[in-house]
């Protein structure tokens, strides 16, 4: 990666996926095949979390899992210069954390996408877990708000209201906007929804980061 600026390393939040951007998968951490990993990895989650394997698959798997983890740690970088997280020219940035998040629209000031959360993300009796609902808000809110060439804040604080069921495996709408910006506060808030039906609203405070604090 000698060579590259921190904003080609990263990229800039400007994009879910490559719009505007004139950057080679080839050349960013994790090279072309790091999109399809980490759908592969967050495909692996989902699966593992719908089955009742036999007790030697499970061990086959944990033989498997320690193998990948020892490798892995012989190529340890410094956060600066992993893909994960950094890819903002892939879904998700490129990281099995959040949901994954496809934009369908936006203006200066709001944007649409769609949403899927898979079983990985269920906390319990059909419904996706209120931290990974939280989880999206966070992230969606938080790389909008840092949009259209304003400097990078932080979230400070987000409060989450569960108006209903967040169902998994489902095609969900999202709709998050600013509210309110004045000094180095920004106030942004997301609604969820299922079809008619507002799953969960968010508002959020982020606060811009002085030159010290990025
Ligand atoms: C591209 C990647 C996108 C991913 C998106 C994910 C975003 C995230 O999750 S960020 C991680 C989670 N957040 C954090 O770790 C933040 C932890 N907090 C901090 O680092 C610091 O509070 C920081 C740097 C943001 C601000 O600290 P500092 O510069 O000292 O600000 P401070 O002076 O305390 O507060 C600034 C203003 O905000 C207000 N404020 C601060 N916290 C809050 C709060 N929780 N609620 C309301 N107001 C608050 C203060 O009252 C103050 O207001 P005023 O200027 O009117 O007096």
């Amino acid at each position: 990666m000698v060579g590259l600026s921190w904003a080609e390393r990263i990229g800039v939040p400007e994009s879910f996926a490559l719009a505007g951007l004139e950057m080679d998968p080839a050349r960013l951490p994790g090279g072309t095949g790091w999109g399809e990993l980490a759908g592969e990895l967050r495909g692996y989650l989902d699966a593992l979390v719908g089955v009742d394997p036999p007790a030697d698959l499970v061990s086959e798997m944990a033989e498997q899992l320690r193998s990948w983890r020892e490798r892995l740690a012989a190529a340890r970088v410094p956060e600066r210069d992993q893909p994960w997280g950094h890819r903002v020219d892939l879904p998700a940035r490129g990281q099995a954390l959040a949901p994954h998040v496809e934009m369908l629209d936006r203006g200066d000031d709001w944007l649409e996408a769609t949403v899927v959360f898979g079983r990985f993300h269920l906390g319990g009796h059909d419904a996706v877990h209120g931290g990974a609902v939280a989880l999206l808000f966070d992230e969606v809110l938080g790389r909008f708000s840092d949009t259209h060439g304003r400097p990078a804040a932080r979230t400070v604080s987000l409060d989450v209201a569960f108006r209903a069921v967040t169902p998994p495996e489902r095609e969900l709408r999202l709709r998050v906007w600013f509210e309110r910006e004045h000094g180095r506060k920004r106030q942004l808030h997301g609604e969820l929804r299922d079809g008619d039906v507002v799953c969960a609203e968010a508002r959020a405070l982020f606060i811009v980061l002085r030159p010290d604090q990025g």
